[in-house]
């Protein structure tokens, strides 16, 4: 296992000027409220039905947390405008993907489905645990989000089954089963299953689960506060908008 050297929190105020897409929702309230903190500034924010290139044009660097939906146009905007930008909405298609690596060929792009610290380092342990523990110890995930989410399973179980997918050599594409209902037959081997809860206000709950023969192993991250991922979000496109071209992701920008 790689030693970790995680940067410390920039210090000094920043004066990088970010624009939010999806600025009235609940990440770009607690957006908003990051930036204030960080002592950067606010360059504005697009919600629904809002032309989302004026903002492109005037910000240092973009974050976005809409809509799968208004991925696409907040791309071409932030492409057409030179301007680096974070996406943190999460449901993306294969085809968002494939945009995302297009669009990083002429302006910096990190995409996660997670922003904070935490997750970021359990991103970096599921995968090292999953390259030393062999197949026949299976991988669940099991996520539990607030009753509003609309995407499942969420970005950060798909970014952990990912992970997991990279220890065993393969990708999550083959791997994926999600959630059984019905007479599904006994699990595959190798497999990753995904769970997926709704309810209440739960910030975002994950559990990674390694299952062997008499043992069991379980890595978990609990979301107390929006603000984690709002304070990763703001550190992100501080350190995003003097970057060159390309696709980058939390790990660069925390060191890890
Ligand atoms: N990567 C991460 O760390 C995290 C990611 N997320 C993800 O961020 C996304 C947003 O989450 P959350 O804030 O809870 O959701 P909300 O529904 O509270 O907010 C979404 C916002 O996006 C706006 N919006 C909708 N369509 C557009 C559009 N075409 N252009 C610009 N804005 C638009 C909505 O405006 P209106 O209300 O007018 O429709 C709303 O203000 C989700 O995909 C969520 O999973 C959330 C937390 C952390
Ligand atoms: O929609 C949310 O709220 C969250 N979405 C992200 C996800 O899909 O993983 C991150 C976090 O868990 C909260």
């Amino acid at each position: 296992m790689q030693t970790l050297a995680p940067q410390p929190a920039p210090s000094a105020i920043s004066t990088t000027s970010i624009g939010i897409y999806g600025s009235a929702g609940r990440m770009g309230r607690a957006i908003i409220e990051a930036i204030e903190a960080a002592g950067a500034s606010l360059a504005g924010g697009v919600d629904a039905r809002e032309d989302p290139n004026p903002i492109a044009r005037t910000a240092d660097v973009l974050v976005d947390f809409s809509t799968p939906s208004a991925i696409e146009a907040h791309l071409a905007a932030a492409r057409a405008a030179g301007t680096a930008i974070v996406i943190g909405t999460t449901g993306l298609s294969p085809q968002h993907q494939s945009m995302i690596d297009d669009v990083a060929k002429d302006i910096a792009v990190l995409q996660t489905g997670n922003t904070s610290l935490g997750v970021t380092l359990l991103g970096i342990l599921v995968r090292e645990a999953a390259a030393r523990l062999g197949a026949d110890w299976d991988v669940e995930i099991v996520e539990m989000h607030h009753k509003h989410k609309v995407d499942a399973p969420s970005g950060t179980a798909l970014l952990l089954g990912d992970a997991a997918a990279k220890g065993r050599g393969s990708s999550l594409a083959e791997l994926r089963v999600d959630s059984r209902a019905g007479l599904v037959g006994a699990r595959t081997e190798g497999t990753i299953g995904f769970a997926s809860l709704r309810g209440g206000s739960v910030i975002g709950d994950h559990s990674v689960i390694f299952a062997g023969e008499g043992e069991r192993i379980e890595l978990n991250h609990r979301g107390d506060d929006r603000s984690i991922f709002a304070r990763g979000a703001v550190r992100a496109a501080i350190w995003l908008a003097g970057q060159p071209a390309g696709r980058y992701r939390m790990g660069d920008v925390l060191g890890l």
